[in-house]
């Protein structure tokens, strides 16, 4: 099996010429990141996870941080607020103050929402900077990850869909990988990932069911947002609703590079 990766920096509006830039290399970096992991013989879980971990550190992201293997250390899928922050500390994670992960660029955002409003929209493109990747490994595993840091001005205790299973990823190894980004609320409503995968299983190609889960989640909630995909078979895509959504896959050597619709770059990989 040739091995995949395709990394995304989440669905969002018009970007500027000095941001795609930077949003262009954070991408080469991940997809390289990641590819490099594949091509050693790592894991698909492992390449999503190095290719993650890249674009958390990149401040021009709005992500997490520290995509650790919970599946493979407790029997549980989910652990939040006390219990996850005790797990951490069990794990031997270092306690980051929550004010060092704030960008002062996420602050600025975060005053501007609180006059403006409107982030809560299901059709609202400011909440940009979403990572996210997924992969195909040489045994024939996909895997993905999502990591974000929510959108902009939300309730406390509100829960997204990236941490989400079905919503901001899912894998199964019969079908296929996704990780998605957009309107959490509508991503889980329509349970986004778990959609697209369906579409696959019913014997549609990678990108009719990326056009037919949005599509839907667009005319059914009025959600826009984006997905990347890799098939068992070794097929991908990107595909989104947003106005923009940088992307980049690493196959064959090549790596696929877009931010915006019908603009794809391709080169060699290093
Ligand atoms: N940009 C994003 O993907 C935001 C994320 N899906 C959320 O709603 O929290």
């Amino acid at each position: 099996m040739n091995p995949i990766v395709v990394v995304h920096g989440g669905g969002a509006g018009p970007i500027s010429k000095d941001r795609k830039e930077r949003v262009h290399q954070g991408m080469v970096r991940a997809a390289t990141v990641g590819y490099g992991i594949l091509r050693e013989g790592g894991s698909a879980v492992d390449a999503v996870e190095g290719a993650v971990v890249a674009l958390e550190d990149d401040p021009e992201f709005n992500a997490g941080k520290c995509a650790f293997q919970l599946v493979n250390n407790t029997p549980h899928c989910f652990l939040t607020d006390q219990g996850a922050a005790q797990f951490a500390a069990a794990m031997g994670v270092p306690e980051i103050p929550g004010e060092k992960l704030v960008t002062e660029r996420n602050k600025k955002r975060l005053e501007k929402e609180k006059h403006e409003k409107g982030a809560q929209k299901t059709d609202c493109q400011k909440n940009l900077g979403t990572v996210g990747a997924v992969a195909l490994d040489c045994k024939g595993n996909v895997a993905y990850a999502t990591s974000t840091g929510g959108i902009v001005n939300k309730m406390v205790g509100r829960v997204g869909d990236s941490p989400c299973l079905g919503a901001g990823g899912y894998a199964d190894n019969d079908i296929g990988a996704v990780s998605t980004t957009g309107h959490g609320e509508s991503i889980l409503k329509v349970n986004l990932a778990r959609l697209t995968l369906f579409h696959i299983e019913q014997g549609k190609t990678v990108e009719e069911a990326a056009d037919l889960s949005l599509g839907y989640m667009k005319s059914r909630v009025k959600g826009l947002g984006g997905l990347i995909v890799v098939s068992k078979t070794g097929d991908w895509v990107a595909k989104w609703t947003s106005t923009s959504m940088p992307w980049a896959a690493a196959k064959d050597g090549k790596l696929h590079f877009g931010i915006d619709p019908d603009d794809t770059t391709i080169t060699d990989l290093p």
